[in-house]
């Protein structure tokens, strides 16, 4: 590989999100299509949650609504896409926090289930149980961006030190 196509610009992008899950995708959608424009990237990442948290607004992958959009937006801009996530509705009725990832022919080339669910109890403080209405996945998840491998971790996945190193293993 030449020291030019080593090279891969990317999108960072973290979005205001709004209660509405319909305003949030356009949000996103706008957004997109403004890095396109300015900063031309190959590859492009949304944030966490970015569709809405609840089991509400779940849909499934790859025909629900948000899919459709990331799909039609990766092939229109020969980009990849990192979509963040969206609350996935999977086998057996069970939710998912899913990050789904597009690539410039609007396929979806991989997708990632949270692992590791976010569970808090501090006595008089903070209560949040992800693991309530939340199921985990249990693959790890690595793709290929033009010869560049990525290891997919949500949020809390992060804090797993055995999987960014089983991730850095794999190359
Ligand atoms: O790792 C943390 O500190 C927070 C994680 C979190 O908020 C989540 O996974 O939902």
């Amino acid at each position: 590989m030449s020291k030019t196509s080593n090279i891969m610009r990317l999108a960072l992008l973290q979005l205001k999100g709004s209660k509405g899950k319909v305003a949030n995708v356009q949000n996103a959608v706008n957004k997109i299509e403004a890095a396109v424009k300015e900063h031309k990237p190959r590859l492009i990442t949304l944030p966490v949650c970015f569709v809405a948290p609840f089991r509400k607004y779940s849909e499934t992958i790859p025909d629900g609504f948000t899919s459709l959009q990331l799909s039609n937006l990766a092939k229109k801009h020969q980009v990849y896409i990192v979509g963040g996530t969206i609350p996935e509705l999977g086998e057996n009725d069970a939710i998912y926090n899913t990050c789904t990832v597009w690539s410039p022919t609007g396929d979806l080339v991989a997708k990632h289930r949270k692992m590791h669910l976010f569970d808090i109890d501090v006595k008089g403080g903070i209560r949040f149980k992800e693991s309530e209405t939340m199921s985990a996945g249990n693959d790890f998840t690595i793709i290929d961006v033009d010869g560049h491998k990525i290891g997919i971790g949500i949020c809390y996945d992060i804090r797993f030190e055995e999987m960014a190193r089983l991730y850095r293993n794999a190359g």
